[in-house]
């Protein structure tokens, strides 16, 4: 059995991680941490981790990358693994993930769908092939109520056509504001917001006379939820490091 707590249950992430773990018979969620409390019926919120009654098996983060420090400072402190799956960080905090993670185990993806993973190996065969000669636009498209942009997953597309082709690109995410060509070396990045699109992914190889368009979306959030209450499970019995989908494949 494994413990689960999760933080951000309150929000859609955490509702639908708790109807994934309720629904197995080798995991439950224990706790939650969240802005407020609010009783659930399974189980108390609390408002930091400092405040958790007893060490869970396993932390799962989809909240704010303002809880990081909070989360680290207990988990590094207690030897509690950690699922994060948050997204929005900045360079610092993301070194500050890497560096928990040769102390504890950590898994850490933007995305924790399988969908996305196998698109992201597919990018950079594609990026390998074809991009000296054709010029990359990744467009992503999600609900309204998304704060950070672009999304996780485009960013982390973007890096592995960009590692792919030795570094060579920059990104570019605002044409408005300069009246010039394309340069070859730009990785166009595009974020969409509207109603309630889960997440869709496009990267985009344009050529002369043809594009060929690598295309994932998600249909519900119930897909991110499995992979991370599989992520939990799988960390629990894992030593102190940096882990990602590429474990549960
Ligand atoms: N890796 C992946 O596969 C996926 C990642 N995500 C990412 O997960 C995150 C959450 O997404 P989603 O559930 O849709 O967002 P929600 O806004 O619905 O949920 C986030 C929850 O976290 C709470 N919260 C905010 N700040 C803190 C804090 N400092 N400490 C504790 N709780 C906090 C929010 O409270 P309040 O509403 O009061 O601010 C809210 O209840 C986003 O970063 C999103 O991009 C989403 C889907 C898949
Ligand atoms: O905020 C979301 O909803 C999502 N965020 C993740 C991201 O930023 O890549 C993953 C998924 O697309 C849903």
């Amino acid at each position: 059995m494994t413990n689960i707590v999760i933080c951000g249950a309150n929000g859609k992430m955490g509702h639908n991680i708790y109807n994934c773990a309720d629904e197995r018979d080798d995991c439950r969620v224990i706790a939650g941490i969240d802005l407020y409390t609010k009783q659930y019926a399974d189980f108390p919120i609390f408002e930091t981790p400092a405040q958790l009654p007893e060490k869970p098996d396993v932390i799962i983060d989809f909240s704010n990358p303002a809880s990081l420090d909070g989360l680290l400072d207990y988990c590094l402190s207690t030897g509690t693994p950690l699922v994060i799956g948050a997204t929005g960080y900045t360079d610092e905090q993301i070194a500050k993930i890497r560096s928990a993670a040769q102390q504890i185990p950590v898994f850490f993806t933007f995305n924790m769908s399988l969908g996305i993973n196998l698109l992201v190996e597919l990018a950079k065969k594609a990026a390998s092939v074809l991009g000296d000669s054709f010029d990359i636009e990744i467009v992503e498209k999600h609900h309204n109520q998304k704060i950070d942009a672009p999304s996780g997953t485009a960013i982390m597309l973007a890096n592995a056509v960009n590692e792919t082709l030795d570094n060579s690109k920059h990104y570019v995410y605002d044409r408005h504001s300069r009246r010039q060509k394309r340069e070859k070396s730009e990785i166009g990045m595009h974020a969409i917001r509207g109603g309630t699109i889960v997440g869709e992914h496009d990267v985009i190889f344009a050529g002369h006379d043809e594009v060929i368009t690598l295309s994932h979306s998600a249909a519900s959030k119930a897909v991110f939820a499995a992979g991370a209450v599989n992520a939990a499970v799988f960390l629990k019995d894992q030593p102190a490091g940096l882990y990602d989908m590429s474990k549960l494949v």
